[in-house]
């Protein structure tokens, strides 16, 4: 079971701090002379009044006053600067635990996640978590040395006025952590408006062509603005509390400031209290409120902070794909790793496998996780929640078994919907089967670790997707060895070797975001160049020649063909034409396997397959 919603404790942000103790103890140090030197000073002010009303010599007081001044100056630079810093590696730390954490999640994560929301927890969030520090923490910790050192003086110098401090602070103090608990929930409410908000914007900016084209800019503006809209309440709502903080605080310590100076000027009048010393208590009331401002400032951004820090951590419980993993130990993984480059893998057996998106998203990983629904996923028992779930709960794969022999070329085809995406993307474990086994080399699938059975494959997607950057740096994704000699034959065999002359930055391209400066044909040859590339010995193709011209697919299949002579390959067609002459042809007919077999053996088989054969004009009817 996943912990739901749980809110984070200021304990939960200590583990981040570590790795940064020497520098904080610095810190420290260089915040505690900064705070000493600030009490000093109407030590010295005091000192400096009574001597020059008892007409004593005071230039030294002056030299001193001068010192402690300056000093403070240059230790609260350096303090800030410090602390600074050390937020920025706080920050880089938990983004990067972060990144490696969202990368790391399964699959189904991100489909019941929104993208942009995650975005805004690796941006914003830990943006949030950097002023815990710099105004959090330690404006805290030297706050309340400060205040003590000052509610000491201050008793020191006149008991009676400093029970009237007091009475005004806690009065205020009550007020502000009453407030404290709202503070953190609205924040709350503003960090996940606007992850919400983020994630309309991506959605809008990542289709931007297809809203154009629909003439839907207006309408998808909308969508965003309701987004904005209630982060901006969010906003609001979180701005009318720290305002409330303010008021509360400021009529407290300005009541104080009237009713001090007033008794205090009428006990200096009677000669029970020195000038001197009535100066120094109201300027150690000075010292008191100011770190009573700041520390209620603190307090709200460390509220903001936590609030920041209930988001990541949501992301940080989630259980990474390899939790599953058996501990194999590094002899057990290369026994059970089904290949060697010297013998190529490799016989796929599925086994009476069933499947659905429901059970998916049910196990492991993110049960339950309200909080997430909370940030902008639909809530459960929602009409609109419910006609998913049960769409997602339909069996997708129904008793599916088949077998591909090793080095063979086999075709999963048949009517759109009818699962044959699905059988590849268990196969590349995205996903775990809700019943029955797949075996790679008689070894069943979550016997082998994942970065095993995936660097035996290589997987030409439905869509064929581009990451932004250069033409190499797509290449390289999964061969990042490969020489720029490699690169360019393998371009070669694709046919988009043009590309790479294209201009003078030759492999260094760069293909735009998402490869948005190719065509949809190159993106999917550029999938072709990659896996070819890698050179794994499972070639696992969705649609692979749906995008290309009829003498780019000629090209491909003699391409395939020289490829497939030592590897298994498994194709998603749904032009037969491509697949006629494969070794096995496997016919997947809503979520079952209507029938196997060649070509020629299905045309006399199965009449689903003479059916679409004939529709694709193979053969007459
Ligand atoms: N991530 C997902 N979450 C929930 N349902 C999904 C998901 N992916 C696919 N489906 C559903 O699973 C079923 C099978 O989809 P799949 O993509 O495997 O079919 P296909 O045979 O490859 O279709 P096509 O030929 O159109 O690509 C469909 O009903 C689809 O709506």
């Amino acid at each position: 079971m996943q912990p739901t919603a749980q809110r984070a404790t200021l304990r939960e942000f200590f583990p981040y701090l570590r790795g940064h103790v020497r520098i904080l103890v610095v810190v420290a140090v260089v915040s505690l002379i900064s705070t000493g030197l600030s009490i000093a000073q109407p030590l010295m002010v005091q000192q400096l009044v009574n001597s020059v009303s008892a007409s004593e010599p005071a230039t030294i007081f002056i030299w001193l006053l001068v010192a402690i001044t300056l000093g403070g100056a240059v230790f609260g630079a350096a303090q800030s600067y410090l602390l600074q810093r050390t937020a920025e590696s706080v920050v880089l730390g938990v983004r990067r635990s972060l990144v490696g954490q969202l990368l790391s999640l399964p699959i189904r994560e991100f489909d019941r996640r929104r993208v942009g929301d995650l975005i805004s927890r690796v941006g914003s969030d830990t943006t949030l978590m950097r002023s815990v520090i710099t105004s959090g923490l330690f404006e805290i910790v030297s706050s309340i040395l400060m205040f003590c050192a000052a509610v000491v003086l201050m008793v020191l110098i006149d008991p009676l006025l400093f029970g009237i401090t007091l009475s005004a602070v806690v009065v205020g103090a009550g007020g502000v952590l009453f407030l404290g608990r709202l503070i953190r929930k609205r924040s709350r409410d503003v960090q996940d408006a606007v992850g919400s908000m983020t994630a309309a914007v991506e959605r809008g900016l990542s289709g931007i062509r297809t809203i154009k084209a629909s003439v839907a800019e207006e309408r998808e503006a909308a969508v965003i603005d309701v987004e904005a809209t209630t982060a901006f309440r969010a906003g609001i709502a979180m701005a009318r509390l720290q305002a409330a903080v303010q008021p509360i605080m400021s009529i407290c310590i300005q009541g104080a400031f009237i009713v001090v100076l007033a008794v205090g000027g009428i006990r200096v009048a009677a000669g029970e209290l020195q000038l001197g010393d009535l100066i120094a208590f109201i300027l150690y009331l000075f010292l008191l409120v100011m770190p009573i401002g700041s520390a209620m400032g603190a307090f709200v951004q460390i509220q903001s902070g936590l609030a920041a820090l209930d988001r990541i951590q949501e992301i940080a419980r989630l259980e990474p794909e390899r939790a599953d993993e058996k501990d194999l130990t590094p002899a057990e993984s290369a026994d059970s790793t089904p290949t060697s480059t010297a013998t190529r893998p490799g016989t796929i057996e599925l086994r009476d496998v069933s499947f659905s998106y429901g059970s998916a998203d049910d196990d492991g990983a993110g049960q339950g996780d309200a909080t997430a629904i909370g940030a902008g996923q639909q809530t459960p028992g929602s009409p609109e929640d419910g006609t998913l779930r049960d769409a997602a709960d339909q069996l997708v794969l129904d008793g599916v078994s088949f077998s591909v022999p090793a080095g063979s070329r086999t075709a999963l085809v048949g009517p759109s919907g009818a699962g044959k995406s699905t059988v590849l993307a268990l196969l590349e474990r995205f996903y775990e089967p809700t019943d029955g086994t797949i075996h790679l080399d008689g070894v069943a699938l979550p016997d082998l670790p994942r970065s095993a059975l995936r660097s035996q494959i290589g997987l030409v997607e439905q869509e064929a997707p581009v990451l932004s950057g250069t033409l190499a740096d797509n290449l390289r994704l999964a061969a990042p060895e490969a020489t720029d000699e490699q690169l360019r034959r393998v371009l070669a065999a694709v046919g988009l070797d043009a590309l790479g002359d294209r201009s003078d930055d030759g492999l260094d391209l760069n293909l735009g975001e998402d490869g948005i400066r190719l065509s949809g044909g190159q993106r999917q040859r550029l999938a072709w160049a990659r896996v070819i590339l890698a050179d794994r010995p499972l070639l696992l193709m969705d649609e692979p020649t749906s995008a290309v011209d009829s003498r780019t697919e000629q090209l491909l299949q003699r391409t395939l063909g020289e490829a497939s002579r030592d590897r298994t390959v498994v194709v998603v067609a749904h032009r037969l034409s491509t697949v006629a002459d494969f070794d096995q042809i496997v016919v997947l007919d809503q979520g079952r396997v209507a029938a196997t077999g060649t070509h020629e053996e299905l045309l006399d088989s199965s009449e689903l397959y003479r059916d679409m054969a004939s529709r694709q004009r193979l053969v007459t009817a």
